[in-house]
Formats: structure tokens, C-alpha cells, sequence
């Protein structure tokens, strides 16, 4: 991050994935041999899992990774084009090794996917080595500063001792041993949990700029003959942009969690407990993909809020956006993420309750929902009452919401069963439900965590301005799914009427702490390197400044002139 902090980097892959597989699925020898120097950036690395024909199904990966006894190497292949590894950040230009995704054949069997440390160019000259076809895929929609790369391996020979082994092993005579649990090879979770964070910092820069610009920005009219007021006094401005502060603090909390929940559970996991992988998958899955998804669409609603100048590279949110988008794509496409968390795992654990096993850990409220079901319903049947000022009664709101959409799935998968679908066709003509049912869950986990977390503060007042943007995150998030809340029967119209009206009341309370809580973020002018979010305020000057220094007005009279424009004139 020499130039800009936080712009995507061709040493992102080797530093936020090379390095860390080898720390989750390297043999200490091989830490030896490849993370030392891989440290030293004497070996830059990459994570090329992903070919031109698959990313999201790793099954369907094509690249062959075939062991030879008799020199005792692996033969890494790509038998197709479909096959060529397609996208790795780094890969095209920087990189002198790749960990490649391969399925393993041993003694005539395919054992799956797993992981090999490929060399693919001369330590010294950095020219690609015999059999290995490497380079850049071209321009994208972003991301110019990363050689994302293509790699196409021509039998290409490495040594037995190029698997990670730390799980899975190959020995000596081509026998096969089997990992203590498969889905250890699968990887991808660090980042995913570590993605959540970079939700939060995405909407942090956006809405301090957003906001500190809309506190500078004077435009119009609000009372006949009186000054343009600052465009921060329009109700709708502080509808686009307060939601959007409020989720800013709720990822920031969860980006915590998910931080922690990581460490603590690859903790147990290295020391041989495997139990809470499958709630670490789902979690981090979900969470990746409801906070990116999420703070994507907020990072627009942010640069369209400042007006013309939010289309302008100087205010920064062009960048921001370009840059964070692809989050919803990498590391688990957002729909096959929310898909997984909610097969893999609340429909899972619904089952579960439902024969009275208590659950543990995030989805604990179906077990709450299960015995509920068992109980005779209340005669009125109507929603219970709703508190606008409760965040504890919203919280099991939102809880409530979760468990109907998870039951709503689940139902929806037995009556395409009972129509006599297969259980594929099942849960792909559920799917869209599955889909709503994660996020469903996942937005409870958000609300949860963010009450959670007004625990530990002790300051009455941060308390107090913390508990308002919890409390317009919650209502906010009610109002835009009234029709899961309505439909769950958890929200009458009348309450849904008083929802309205007081989200309106807290974006009148947050407007004088507005500017206060995005300093709060503390990201300062290098990190924002945005001119409209600048910490003085001094915005026209810079901006004007900030255009003169374009390449363009390096002449007063460009090129252009005299080679296109004279020209045309002459044979008109
Ligand atoms: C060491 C020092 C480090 C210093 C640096 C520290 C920090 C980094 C800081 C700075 C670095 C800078 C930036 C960050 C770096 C990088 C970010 C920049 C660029 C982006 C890079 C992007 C990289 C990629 O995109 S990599 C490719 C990503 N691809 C995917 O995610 C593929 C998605 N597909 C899948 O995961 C699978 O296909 C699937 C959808 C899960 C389906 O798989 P399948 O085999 O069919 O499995 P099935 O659904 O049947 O499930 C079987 C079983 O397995 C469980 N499962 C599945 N996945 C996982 C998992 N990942 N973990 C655990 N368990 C898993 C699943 O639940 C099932 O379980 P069960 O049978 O039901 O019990
Ligand atoms: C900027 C960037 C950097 C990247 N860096 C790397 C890297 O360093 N290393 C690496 O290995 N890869 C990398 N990737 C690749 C990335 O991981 C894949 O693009 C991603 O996993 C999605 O896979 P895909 O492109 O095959 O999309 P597809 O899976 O083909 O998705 C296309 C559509 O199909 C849908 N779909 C797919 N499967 C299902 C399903 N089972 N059910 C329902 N719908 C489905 C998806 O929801 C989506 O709408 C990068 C990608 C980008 C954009």
C-alpha cells in the first residue's frame, strides 16, 4: 500500500491466500521449504483453484494432478481449454509459484481436489519454466493494478513433496490416506470471514464521504428567501445516507465477530476438533455474502448522493465501488454462499429440532422455534405487540422472521418431494426460498450481534447514539422486508405505518451526531483519498485543484487539436 491504501495489490493473493494455505495445509517441512522464503517474497505465490470453464464448481475442476511411483512426481495437467486455470490474482505476471487446485489420481483412482505447490517461473529470470503457458487475462472491469492470470500446464513435473500434506497424503508406493475430515481441503474460509470486515471499511469510507460532502454541499431551497441549506436537512438525503452509517457500525461489529469466530474455531480445529467447521463454513458464507452484497448496493446509493461530483474520481466512490464489487463474485459466488449456509446448514439444523435435538451456536433460535410449534398457538393469532424503541423485542423479531423462512424452505422442499421431483429437483425448485431463508438468518446474526455489542459499551452517551443506529438499522431493515414480516404474521399494517414514522423521528435524532460518527471511523484524507470527504471540508478549492492537475491540462491547447479536429475542419 505504498501509493493508495487499500487498492487491490498483485501481492494480495500471495499475502491473503498463498501465505495462509500453506499455514493451514502445510506439513512443517514444507513450512520449511515454502514459507520462509515465501515470507521473504523470495517465492511470490498465488491460489489458482478457479478454470475458465468452472469457479463455483469445485467438483467439476478439470486440471489433473496424476502421481508417478516410478519417479516419485506428480504430473499436473490441463487435459482441456475449459481447464486452463483462469483469473488467479498475481498469476499473470508476478507470481513464480501457484498453489493449484488438481484432482489427485493415484493408482488408477480419483481422490478429488487438493492442493499442490507448482512452480511456474525461473526463480531468477522469472521466464516461465518448461511446460507452463502463463499470462494476464486482459483488461477488466476493475482491479487494473492485479495481473489476474491465466495458466495452462503441460504435464508439468513436481516432486511428491509439492502436496500439502498436512491432511491428506500421498505415500512413497502411490497409496492414498485419506484427510481426518474432507472438508478440510476445501479452504476459502479465512478470507470469507476476513471479506466480512472489508464490508464494513467499504461502507465506512463511503458514508464518512457521503456525508462529510452533504454537510459541505449547500443546494436549493427549503424555506422561501432563506439560504440554500446544507443538502444533510433533506429527509431524503438522510434516508439514503443514515441506514447506510448504521450498517457501517453494525459490519464493523459483525466483522469482529466473524474475526474472532475465525481464530477461535481454526484454533480447535489445529488441535484436532473438527465439530465447528460446518458452523464456521455457514457463518462466514453467509455473512460474506449478505454483508458484500449489502454494503455493494449502499456504496452506489452513497456516490449517487453526492451529485455530479460523486461521478468524479476525485470524490473516490467510482473506485470504491470497482474495487469492492467483485467481493460478491470471489470466494464463493453471493447466491452459492447463501445457498450452502442455508442446504448445508439451517435446513439441516431445522430437521434437527424438529426431532427435539437442542442446537447450539447461530441457528439455537430454531430449536425455540421447534418446541414453539409444538405448543398450541395463541387464539388471536395476530402479531404480537411491536416496540419501536425495544431493541431486545426486535432482535426476536428478527429471529422470528429467520425461523419462519428457514420453515418456509424447508416445507417447500418436502411438498416438491411430495409432488414426486427427485431431491435435486426438489431443492432447486426451492431455491429462491432457500436463498431468502439465509438471508433471513443472516440479518438476525447482524441485529443480534449489533445488541450484543451495546453490552460492552460503557460511555451513556456513545450508548445512547449507538443504541439509535441499532435501533434505525433494525426498523430500516423491517420496512425494506415488511413483506417477510407481514407474511410471517409478525407485522400488521398499522405497526408496519408506525415503523415508517419512526425511522423518520431517528433520522431527525441522528442528524447532529451525523458528522461526529463518521470521524468516529477515523479514516483519514490518505486512506480516503477522496476530495469530497476531505476532513477540513475545504472541498471547491481541492476540487478545483484537483482538475488542474489533470493530464489532460498539461497543455492549454491538446494534440487533439491540431491532429483531428483542424483537419476535419479544412474538408468540411
Ligand atoms: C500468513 C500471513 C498472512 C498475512 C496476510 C493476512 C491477511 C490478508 C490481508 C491482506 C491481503 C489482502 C487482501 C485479501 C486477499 C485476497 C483478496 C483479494 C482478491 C480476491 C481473491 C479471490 C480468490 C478466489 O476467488 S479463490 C476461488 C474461490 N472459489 C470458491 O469459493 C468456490 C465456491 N464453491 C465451493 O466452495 C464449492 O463448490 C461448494 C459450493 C461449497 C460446493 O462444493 P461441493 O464439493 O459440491 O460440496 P457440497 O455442497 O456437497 O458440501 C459437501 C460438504 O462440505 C462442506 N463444505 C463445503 N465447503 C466448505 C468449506 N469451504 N469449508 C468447510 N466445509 C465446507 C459442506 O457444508 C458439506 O458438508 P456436509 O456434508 O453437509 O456436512
Ligand atoms: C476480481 C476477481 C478475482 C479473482 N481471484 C481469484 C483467485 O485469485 N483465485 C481463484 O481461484 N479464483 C479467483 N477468482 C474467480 C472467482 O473465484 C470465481 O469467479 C467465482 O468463484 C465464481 O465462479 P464463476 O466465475 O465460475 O461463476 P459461476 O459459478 O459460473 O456463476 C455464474 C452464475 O451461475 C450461478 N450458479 C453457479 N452455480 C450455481 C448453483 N449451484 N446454484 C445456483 N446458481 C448457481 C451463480 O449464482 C451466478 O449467478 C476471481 C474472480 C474475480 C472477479
Amino acid at each position: 500500500s505504498c501509493v493508495h491504501p487499500d487498492r487491490p495489490e498483485p501481492l494480495d493473493l500471495h499475502l491473503g491466500m498463498f501465505l495462509p494455505t500453506l499455514l493451514n495445509q502445510a506439513t512443517p517441512e514444507q513450512m520449511e521449504r515454502f514459507f520462509t522464503p515465501a515470507w521473504n517474497l523470495r517465492i511470490i505465490g498465488t491460489y489458482a483453484q478457479t478454470e475458465m470453464g468452472h469457479g463455483t464448481h469445485l467438483r467439476g475442476l478439470e486440471t489433473t494432478a496424476t502421481f508417478d511411483p516410478s519417479t516419485q512426481e506428480f504430473v499436473l495437467h490441463s487435459p482441456t481449454i475449459s481447464s486452463i486455470k483462469w483469473w488467479p490474482g498475481g498469476l499473470g505476471k508476478t507470481s513464480n509459484h501457484a498453489i493449484v487446485l488438481a484432482q489427485l489420481h493415484t493408482q488408477g483412482r480419483c481422490h478429488g481436489l487438493h492442493a499442490f505447490i507448482v512452480p511456474i517461473r525461473d526463480m531468477d529470470t522469472h521466464v516461465p519454466l518448461p511446460g507452463v503457458v502463463v499470462g494476464d487475462i486482459g483488461p477488466k472491469f476493475g482491479f487494473s493494478e492485479v495481473d489476474n492470470g491465466f495458466l495452462k500446464l503441460e504435464h508439468v513435473r513436481i516432486p511428491l513433496d509439492n502436496m500439502l500434506m498436512k491432511f491428506a497424503k500421498v505415500e512413497p508406493d502411490g497409496t492414498y490416506v485419506k484427510p481426518p475430515s474432507a472438508k478440510l481441503t476445501y479452504g476459502m474460509v479465512f478470507i470469507r470471514s476476513m471479506i466480512v470486515g472489508q464490508s464494513a471499511l467499504a461502507l465506512a469510507k463511503s458514508c464518512t464521504i457521503a456525508i462529510r460532502y452533504s454537510a459541505v454541499r449547500h443546494q436549493s431551497e427549503l424555506r422561501p428567501g432563506e439560504p440554500e441549506p446544507q443538502i444533510l436537512n433533506y429527509q431524503t438525503q438522510q434516508h439514503k445516507l443514515f441506514p447506510v452509517l448504521a450498517a457501517a457500525y453494525a459490519f464493523t461489529f459483525v466483522g469482529q465477530y466473524m474475526k474472532d469466530t475465525y481464530r477461535r474455531i481454526s484454533g480447535d480445529i489445529h488441535a484436532g476438533d473438527y465439530s465447528q467447521l460446518p458452523e464456521l463454513h455457514a457463518l462466514s458464507a453467509g455473512l460474506k455474502a449478505f454483508t458484500t452484497w449489502a454494503a455493494n448496493a449502499a456504496i452506489e446509493v452513497c456516490r449517487m448522493s453526492c451529485g455530479g461530483h460523486g461521478y468524479s474520481r476525485s470524490s473516490a466512490l467510482p473506485d470504491i465501488y470497482v474495487e469492492f464489487t467483485p467481493t460478491c463474485t470471489y470466494e464463493g459466488e453471493n447466491t452459492v454462499m447463501m445457498l450452502q449456509t442455508a442446504s448445508r446448514y439451517l435446513v439441516k439444523s431445522y430437521r434437527q429440532a424438529s426431532v427435539g435435538q437442542r442446537l447450539q451456536g447461530s441457528v439455537s433460535y430454531l430449536s425455540e422455534a421447534a418446541a414453539q410449534r409444538l405448543r398450541p398457538r395463541p387464539v388471536s393469532g395476530g402479531a404480537a405487540p411491536l416496540s419501536t424503541q425495544d431493541l431486545l423485542s426486535l432482535v426476536h423479531l428478527y429471529q422470528r422472521r429467520a425461523a419462519s423462512l428457514v420453515e418456509l424452505a424447508a416445507k417447500s422442499i418436502q411438498q416438491e418431494l411430495q409432488r414426486g421431483r427427485s431431491q435435486e429437483e426438489a431443492w432447486n425448485h426451492s431455491s429462491i426460498d432457500l436463498v431468502r431463508a439465509s438471508d433471513a438468518h443472516c440479518h438476525f446474526v447482524v441485529v443480534k450481534l449489533f445488541v450484543d455489542k451495546l453490552e460492552q459499551v460503557d460511555d451513556a452517551a456513545v450508548k445512547a447514539v449507538l443504541s439509535t443506529l441499532a435501533l434505525l438499522y433494525a426498523l430500516k431493515g423491517l420496512a425494506d422486508n415488511s413483506g417477510d414480516f407481514l407474511q410471517a404474521g409478525l407485522l400488521t399494517v398499522p405497526q408496519a405505518t408506525r415503523v415508517s414514522a419512526r425511522i423518520k423521528e431517528l433520522l431527525e435524532e441522528l442528524r447532529p451526531d451525523a458528522v461526529a460518527l463518521v470521524d468516529a471511523f477515523d479514516l483519514n484524507d490518505r486512506k480516503l483519498n477522496s476530495v469530497l470527504g476531505r476532513y477540513d471540508g475545504n472541498v471547491y478549492e481541492h476540487l478545483y485543484e484537483w482538475a488542474r492537475q489533470s493530464p489532460l491540462n498539461a497543455t492549454e491547447v491538446h494534440e487533439s487539436f491540431h491532429k483531428y479536429l483542424k483537419p476535419l475542419r479544412s474538408r468540411l
